[in-house]
């Protein structure tokens, strides 16, 4: 909320009309809307129909738990009303309704992160229209279609009714509200653009219903201006009381497209209904793709709480942070309907939900993997990156996490499992090989995979950040423990070669012996330690984390985000057959050429952090000894 919109004072005294700006992050969003060329504008009407439901809802919940709140015979509905005539569409409710103060904060300034997280997206991308249809816009959509929008509402309870009004330009009104304001609940007019009138046609206004509203768990008729009869459109059951096998795929699909605010088919249907312990349903999606604010870390689950048909809240912790793309509906009988905070926080019947509904959608996805592969690898390529962080949020999943988590490799034919990684492994493999880095591209180039590439072994190329982490805390798959490609020593002599390797035969024991030792010197405590490598195919040096010492890239992924590790030297490997390093060896045996090695030394240090994408600890210094070299080279 913005506090200095709603501190400054421009009430003109009780009963007189009041006008205010939008806060500014809305008038951003109006703009867009007006402007907008956004092709599908029917979402409008399903945005206004959910709004009106969710106050339906709420005050259906009141009502339930708070007895001053009498809310009548009348059942809670939604009707909507067209008038040609006057190319004006209403949504009128019986739910909660707003005050005044509720109406100002509400419909002119931002509270929902979602929306904020829309106006932070559109401030990074020049075309916002592409954005809308991602985003749960809400009721500033209905300026899509509007000249004007006019808001009357009686909060539940209150004598006094209250009306809104905006062209969206900028600035809206708040007075008093004539004789015909609703007895309770709200009226939301929407003055059609002279281009959107046919949503003043019922024919038309139906058909957009049924697409994008047909399963509102309220109510909802439609009724022409002037006329008494009212016809039913959507009879408001919860879709999810039905039996799995009386909902259509599209009936489905529909009701994630209202329940999400998305415009593409969920990618896994999960319904069923839980009974024993606890009885409660189930009707939960896995998106058909990303969610602008997967990432952003206010992001919680999307989870619908119901007891007993009752909407209760959408912050009960009903799934874990690691599964926060899943949209749904859990509808308990056992819980009470008077949840306070605290109890949502802590109640063992919603932890024994979470467990339960955890586990079966581990389950479900792990079956559509092995049933419809292509379907599995389009959940795992848009959510993987979110799923490994139960790796290692919840170790009691990490099993059942394995066994659907997908990885590319050095093999580079798609998506490979664990048990595939690990039935393909080599002759005295003892690890499971990965390397960490940003991209596949980068990461498929390091000079410390050429080892593991001369000996045919597949090594997991890991490049979400989150990757890094569930590295370091599991204790490996099925006995085999997980080992980075740059941490520690490479074991990989046990291993047989299955490509010649290059450069023949190795430097000899004594003379790269003697190397080591010079450039041992030569680079002080630069690094840790010097030593020879099997790691290494064609590169002549590469570094490597110590023995007990964090994984590089880790250290680097931390340093970025401002947490030193620390700082433990990297080892320096020498691959002894390379030549250079084979006539170094040489000369160091030989005696006598101290000065060139250590000039050597340094290049070669310098040009291992640049294999690793840094850049040379002392660049002048660099620069002067390759520039030296290369003179000595071409004879200058
Ligand atoms: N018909 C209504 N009755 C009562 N309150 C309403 C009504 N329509 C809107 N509101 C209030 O205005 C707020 C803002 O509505 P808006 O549709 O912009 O966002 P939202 O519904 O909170 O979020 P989103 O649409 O992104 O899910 C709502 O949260 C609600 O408090």
């Amino acid at each position: 909320m913005d506090s200095d919109i709603l501190n400054r004072n421009e009430t003109p005294g009780a009963g007189g009309a009041e006008t205010r700006p939008f806060a500014a992050d809305v008038a951003q969003i109006l703009k867009l809307m007006v402007h907008s060329v956004y092709s599908d504008r029917d979402v409008f009407l399903r945005e206004l129909l959910s709004n009106a439901a969710d106050a339906c809802e709420k005050l259906r919940h009141l009502s339930l738990i708070d007895d001053t709140l009498a809310v009548g015979a009348e059942p809670f509905g939604i009707v909507i009303e067209v008038d040609g005539d006057n190319g004006t569409l209403a949504v009128i409710d019986n739910g909660i309704g707003m005050s005044r103060e509720e109406l100002t904060e509400n419909l002119g300034t931002i509270a929902r992160s979602g929306t904020r997280a829309f106006v932070e997206a559109l401030s990074k991308k020049e075309d916002g229209s592409a954005l809308i249809g991602q985003f749960g816009v809400g009721f500033y959509a209905a300026f899509m279609v509007a000249k004007e929008v006019v808001v009357t509402s009686r909060r539940a309870g209150a004598a006094e009714a209250w009306t809104w009004r905006s062209d969206g330009a900028g600035t809206f009104t708040v007075e008093p509200a004539g004789d015909d304001a609703p007895a309770r609940g709200t009226r939301v007019t929407v003055v059609l653009a002279d281009d959107a009138r046919d949503y003043a046609d019922a024919f038309r206004v139906e058909e957009v219903v049924r697409t994008h509203a047909a399963h509102i768990p309220v109510p909802i008729a439609i009724r022409t201006a002037g006329s008494a009869e009212s016809r039913t459109l959507v009879d408001g059951t919860a879709l999810w009381t039905r039996s799995r096998s009386s909902v259509t795929p599209e009936e489905y699909a529909e009701f994630f497209k209202t329940l999400a605010g998305e415009t593409t088919d969920p990618a896994l249907t999960v319904h069923y209904r839980a009974e024993g312990r606890q009885d409660y349903s189930v009707l939960a999606f896995v998106p058909g793709r990303t969610p602008f604010d997967l990432f952003n870390p206010d992001r919680k689950g999307r989870m619908k709480l119901y007891v007993r048909r009752v909407f209760i809240t959408d912050e009960a912790a009903l799934l874990p942070g690691w599964l926060r793309f899943v949209r749904g509906v859990v509808d308990s009988e056992d819980l009470p309907l008077n949840l306070s905070r605290e109890m949502l926080q802590s109640n063992p019947l919603i932890d024994a939900i979470r467990k339960g509904l955890t586990g079966r959608i581990l389950t479900e996805l792990e079956k559509l993997a092995e049933n419809d592969a292509a379907s599995f690898l389009k959940i795992w390529d848009a959510f993987g990156a979110v799923i490994k962080e139960g790796l290692y949020e919840e170790p009691d999943r990490r099993d059942a996490i394995f066994k659907i988590a997908r990885f590319r490799t050095t093999r580079g034919e798609g998506w490979r499992t664990l048990a595939e990684i690990l039935a393909d492994k080599k002759e005295n493999q003892t690890a499971l090989y990965y390397v960490l880095g940003e991209s596949e591209a980068a990461v498929a180039t390091s000079p410390h995979l050429e080892g593991y590439r001369a000996r045919g072994i597949e090594v997991m190329l890991l490049t979400d950040p989150v990757d890094a982490f569930w590295v370091q805390t599991a204790l490996g798959y099925e006995g085999k423990p997980f080992r980075s490609v740059t941490q520690g020593s490479a074991d990989l002599d046990q291993i047989p070669l299955t490509a010649p390797q290059e450069g023949g035969e190795e430097a000899k024991a004594g003379d790269v012996a003697a190397l080591v030792a010079l450039v041992k010197q030569s680079l002080g405590d630069k690094v840790s330690d010097v030593r020879t490598s099997a790691r290494l195919a064609t590169s002549p040096v590469c570094l490597v984390a110590p023995e007990f010492g964090p994984d590089r890239q880790l250290e680097k992924l931390l340093s970025r985000s401002g947490e030193k590790m620390p700082g433990l030297a990297p080892v320096l490997e020498l691959n002894p057959r390379h030549a250079v390093v084979k006539a170094l060896a040489a000369k160091a045996a030989a005696g006598g050429a101290a000065a060139e090695i250590e000039t050597s030394a340094r290049l070669l240090f310098g040009q291992a952090r640049i294999l690793d994408g840094e850049v040379p600890d002392d660049p002048a210094a660099f620069s002067e000894a390759l520039s030296a070299l290369l003179e000595r080279s071409v004879g200058a």
